[in-house]
């Protein structure tokens, strides 16, 4: 991997600045991300996820949070850390999906205006072919009167239609990536699932590649190439989704799996122990206070990725199949 990448993060390295104190908030994240592939991104509350996607998009503010590391989109250096040079990839280059969509939307502005805004700015299109594609778009995501849905304002729609609306949006931007944060977390199971499927169909007619971050390991699952297992702040597991459901190395990775179904963002259920928030982490393995088959070299040093095979990483010395368990897992 990496030659053919469509964005690159290498070495991705984030620090909040609080009360002149510098807090590691993620640290050593790379991954490469292929035309056409989704990389999952998963792991609990405060494991780092949503900011590493905030900063790929230079979303994070310069005085709040330190960054460093690279960022390829293609060849080309991302210039993540200016806000203005930043626009020239949003939305065009690299979208973005959220879990909020009602935050996305301008209660005082029509479902169309909001078309008409975000392509305008990224896309010579006059308002009529804009309306043209708009109304395609929800056509093909069986969207009932389309035109209805124009003329519509974001509070007198549900959770679920806005979030098509914004997927819908992003698609019309065509971009060559997307980036969706918990993009079905605030919806149930049945509209999950349609979610689940317009990403899929978009990514199979475009050609998109997609991070996902999710808690669930299920809408993970659907659509995943390959997982990133997120915990206090760095990448503990990469691998192949496949072979992360079936062979998993980390503890934290074998919990997360034994806890399905009832993986939620409150704690793990069969995990004893919270993560470490961001004044508690260290040099060494951030899950030793939760992990039984820890000693004395987990806490004092810094625990490098190690290469299972060509595909799958870990970020555990005590890795060997069977050579650990974890709380009740
Ligand atoms: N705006 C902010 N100000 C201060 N700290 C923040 C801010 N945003 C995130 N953090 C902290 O950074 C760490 C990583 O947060 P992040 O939101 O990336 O986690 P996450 O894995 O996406 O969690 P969730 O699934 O709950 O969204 C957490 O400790 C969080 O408290």
């Amino acid at each position: 991997m990496g030659d053919n990448s469509v964005l690159k993060v290498d070495n991705l390295k984030i620090e909040l600045i609080h009360k002149n104190q510098k807090l590691i908030a993620v640290k050593d994240v790379s991954f490469d991300l292929e035309p056409g592939k989704t990389i999952g991104i998963i792991g609990e509350s405060g494991s780092g996820k949503s900011i590493t996607c905030s900063a790929i998009l230079g979303l994070l503010e310069d005085k709040k949070w330190i960054i460093n590391g690279d960022i390829y989109f293609g060849e080309t250096p991302i210039p993540y850390r200016s806000n203005k040079d930043m626009n020239k990839f949003r939305g065009k280059h690299i979208a973005l999906i959220t879990q909020n969509p009602m935050s996305a939307f301008d209660p005082l502005r029509t479902i169309r205006y909001h078309f008409i805004e975000t392509l305008t700015t990224h896309k010579n299109m006059s308002k009529k072919d804009i309306e043209k594609k708009a109304i395609h778009i929800l056509n093909k995501m069986k969207i009932q009167n389309p035109k209805n849905v124009l003329d519509s304002y974001s509070f007198e729609l549900s959770g679920g239609m806005l979030q098509r609306i914004m997927i819908a949006i992003a698609i019309a931007l065509e971009p060559e990536v997307l980036i969706a944060d918990e993009p079905t977390t605030a919806l149930d199971l049945t509209v999950q699932y349609e979610i689940i499927k317009i990403l899929s169909k978009m990514q199979k007619d475009l050609g998109t590649s997609i991070i996902l971050v999710s808690h669930d390991l299920g809408v993970v699952s659907e659509l995943a190439d390959e997982v990133l297992v997120m915990y206090g702040g760095s990448i503990v597991e990469k691998a192949p989704i496949n072979e992360i459901m079936i062979s998993p190395k980390h503890p934290y990775t074998k919990g997360l799996i034994l806890s399905r179904p009832n993986f939620s963002k409150e704690r793990l259920a069969i995990l004893e122990g919270t993560p470490p928030n961001l004044f508690e982490r260290g040099d060494g393995c951030e899950f030793y206070n939760r992990c039984n088959r820890k000693n004395e070299k987990c806490k004092n040093n810094m625990i490098s990725i190690i290469k299972v095979n060509q595909n799958h990483e870990v970020r555990c010395i005590n890795f060997e199949e069977g050579a650990y368990s974890c709380g009740t897992a």
